[in-house]
């Protein structure tokens, strides 16, 4: 009898590729598929989470960490075992991984599943089209994980000229031949390239008929970059091993000009920072979301929280970067009780503020 398995669905793409803005469209365009999400943040404090929240059927955050290296396979099952738990009626699970996970040790992790209630739905790599190809000058292990996906999502195509999606397109072909590419801005992509709008009757077949063999193999020498003494892998490898990040939570307003000053003289190696912002004076009644990825930066304006304690949280994602410096440098933003803050000192902010967010 044909069994009817949870597709699990891997999204990955580098730091700030648009994973989280994607997800979110496709939480909010598939009201008739109940999607149940693993977010793994990289960070300690779960903005991506936050993000995501409210929006889901059912959500495990995993902080702290890789999900690629922090699943061997046995916790990739507890966290599926629970989404997965029948009285939830997940017709899909999706899982976000951090932007510096490894997509082929998580595949890996999902093909030695041992839960028979879910099959592997394919991996979806999103790209930045504004950054790729300096992130991929940094980072050539990129080429690969695009190489492992199942479908491409090129996005961020209204932050590039015409003639530069075409080259992309190209360059795509080139790095990962006959693997489909959409385009999308703001991740806004047909959520049926993902997922069946109703679950599947897998009658155990893969969605790809993907083998161990397949996910170990890579041009580069077999190896996916990961793996431990136990199983061969070199966790040095990882982009998160490069990797740092660096939290900051403040309970006191912040001011918005010695912010922006942060902001506009953050070090090279800071290449994400996300979280929320509580800011002092003409700003205070609004949380203001922090988008930093290379030196793109927005703010995406939304209401407190009913009750919700007002505080700043942020992410700070990059290399070489000191954590001592960046908290003492954002410590110092913290508004002095007697400050006096009014509309002009918002002015730098608002420059950066999403029309559209
Ligand atoms: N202009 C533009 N901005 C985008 C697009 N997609 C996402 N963004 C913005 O890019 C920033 C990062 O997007 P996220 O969705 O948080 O990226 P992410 O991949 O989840 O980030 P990490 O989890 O930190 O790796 C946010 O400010 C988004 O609003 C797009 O297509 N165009």
């Amino acid at each position: 009898m044909a069994t009817q398995r949870i597709p699990v669905i891997l999204v990955t793409g580098f730091l700030g590729s648009g994973k989280t803005t994607m997800l979110n469209h496709l939480m909010r365009d598939s009201t008739d598929t109940r999607i149940g999400v693993i977010v793994n943040d990289f960070g300690s404090i779960n903005i991506d989470a936050m993000a995501v929240a409210g929006q889901v059927d059912s959500m495990i955050p995993i902080e702290n960490g890789c999900l690629c290296c922090a699943a061997d396979a046995s916790e990739m099952d507890e966290m599926l075992e629970r989404l997965t738990d029948p009285e939830l009626r997940i017709d899909v699970v999706v899982i976000e991984a951090s932007g510096l996970a490894e997509p082929q040790s998580m595949i890996r992790a999902l093909l030695s599943s041992s839960n028979e209630r879910i099959v592997y739905g394919g991996l979806v790599e999103v790209v930045d089209a504004a950054e790729f190809p300096d992130t991929r000058v940094r980072h050539p292990e990129l080429d690969r994980h695009v190489r492992a996906a199942d479908l491409v999502v090129l996005n961020k195509t209204d932050r590039v000229a015409e003639d530069e999606r075409r080259g992309l397109l190209e360059d795509l072909q080139e790095i990962a031949p006959g693997v489909p590419v959409v385009t999308a801005a703001h991740g806004r992509v047909d959520p049926a390239l993902l997922f069946d709008h109703r679950p599947r009757e897998t009658a155990g077949e893969d969605f790809r008929q993907l083998s161990f063999a397949d996910v170990w193999a890579d041009e580069t020498g077999g190896a996916d970059g990961c793996g431990d003494e136990s199983h061969g892998h070199d966790h040095s490898r990882h982009l998160h091993a490069a990797y740092e990040s660096v939290e900051f939570s403040a309970a006191e307003p912040l001011h918005p000009r010695r912010l922006m000053d942060f902001l506009d003289s953050r070090p090279v190696g800071l290449y994400r920072a996300k979280g929320f912002l509580h800011f002092a004076g003409a700003g205070r009644e609004r949380k203001f979301g922090l988008h930093a990825v290379g030196s793109y930066l927005r703010f995406e304006l939304s209401p407190w929280e009913r009750g919700a304690p007002r505080t700043t949280q942020l992410v700070m994602i990059g290399t070489g970067i000191d954590a001592g410096t960046l908290t003492k440098r954002l410590a110092e933003c913290v508004a002095a009780p007697e400050e006096e803050i009014d509309e002009t000192h918002m002015m730098g902010v608002l420059r950066y503020v999403n029309e559209t967010g």
